[in-house]
């Protein structure tokens, strides 16, 4: 079955100048090399076998009772195939997939507008809907729970509410901050799938995938070195080969093997970990500068020349999951795989022992 995917009207009342907003940052399946590369069915869905095998059961049994699936959530870090898989939802479903997200939804009225312009079995995507506001996301509680919003009509006393039956849909989050989103927005979930990172295995599947998608010649082992350096993320697997092809058809003669994949990955400064210039300066700061730590996150992002908010949301979490780099109360520090990673040698912190007074037992009836 396939679904069609409508990215563009975002349901937005039209002529309200709002549609491209409510809809910007996402985008259907052929519109690009990313779109190209997504996998369009679960059977195409590469790896996160727990996550399928609940998903394809969640769809199956209502599809069989013939009523729309439950609300579903999928929580994970970015790029690891959120938007892939709410994008199959429709398309199992044979439902359209209307697309927005968490900021777009300002106002209670662009909710609406979209709430009240879907179909039966629609399936309605917000991305990053822990950012949603907070009187968007009142109307959504009404809206998955009864399939019915409240439209207010007038200001002030004489406002009244206005009950607007929707369609049945299904409402499929995205976020990458599960935590953040309110208890009674969680709870109307029926099914909450939490993403994992991927295996190299799994990732160099993924850029095999790819590879055939865009016809391009890669050795098995040539796939394998990129995923080792994509950090467990798909998109990053894919942004890698492409990079990587880019070196192979001018460098070399257009097949990706492994000494090409190293060097090219080399030439984009991406290393055997997956590290880029920005984490090794931050581990170099870390090092060299303050001897390993502890040190605090700002005197970091100073060292570096960056903002504590992108150390601390892109570079910190792939550096504490490598094992290089520690949280602790007192501030970051670096562990011994850091030192071992850079190549460098640990400078010996323990302070010199105090000399202290070594009482010896000299045995009964000694004297002084
Ligand atoms: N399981 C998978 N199998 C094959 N390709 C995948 C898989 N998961 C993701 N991808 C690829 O990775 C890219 C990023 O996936 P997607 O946009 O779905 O991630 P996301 O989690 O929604 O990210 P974000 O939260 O940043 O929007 C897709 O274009 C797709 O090609």
């Amino acid at each position: 079955m396939t679904g069609q995917f409508d990215t563009t009207s975002g349901g937005a009342e039209a002529g309200d100048g709002h549609e491209a907003e409510l809809s910007a940052s996402l985008t259907p399946f052929d519109t690009d090399v990313e779109g190209a590369l997504r996998p369009r069915s679960l059977g195409e869905f590469i790896g996160q076998e727990t996550v399928r095998e609940q998903l394809d059961l969640v769809l199956t049994a209502a599809t069989r009772r013939g009523v729309v699936p439950d609300h579903l959530l999928f929580s994970g870090p970015p790029g690891l195939g959120k938007t892939s898989l709410a994008m199959i939802v429709a398309a199992e479903l044979g439902g359209s997939l209307r697309i927005t997200s968490g900021p777009a939804l300002e106002r209670p009225g662009d909710l609406a507008a979209m709430l009240s312009n879907l179909i039966e079995g629609d399936v309605l995507f917000i991305d990053e809907i822990h950012r949603i506001a907070r009187p968007a996301e009142e109307m959504l509680y009404l809206a998955m729970e009864d399939f019915r919003i409240d439209i207010m009509v007038g200001k002030g006393p004489g406002a009244t509410s206005i009950p607007l039956e929707i369609a049945p849909f299904t409402l499929v989050g995205a976020t990458t901050r599960s935590g953040a989103l309110t208890g009674p927005l969680r709870d109307r979930f029926g099914f909450t799938a939490h993403m994992d990172f991927y295996t190299d295995a799994d990732l160099a599947r993924i850029v095999t995938r790819a590879a055939e998608i865009l016809a391009i010649p890669v050795d098995p082992d040539a796939a394998l070195e990129i995923a080792g350096r994509s950090r467990g993320t798909p998109r990053i697997a894919n942004r890698l080969l492409r990079r990587v092809r880019d070196f192979a058809e001018v460098r070399a003669d257009g097949r990706i093997t492994v000494p090409v994949a190293r060097a090219a990955l080399e030439v984009y400064e991406v290393d055997e970990l997956g590290l880029d210039r920005l984490d090794r300066a931050v581990l170099r700061a870390l090092l060299v500068q303050h001897e390993g730590g502890p040190v605090g996150l700002s005197t970091l992002a100073v060292a570096v020349g960056e903002e504590s908010t992108t150390l601390e949301e892109v570079c910190e979490p792939f550096l504490v999951r490598a094992g290089l780099l520690a949280r602790t109360p007192r501030g970051r520090i670096a562990t011994a795989a850091a030192w071992e990673h850079l190549g460098l040698t640990r400078p010996d912190k323990t302070p010199a022992e105090p000399m202290l007074p070594v009482e010896v037992d000299r045995g009964p009836g000694a004297r002084g």
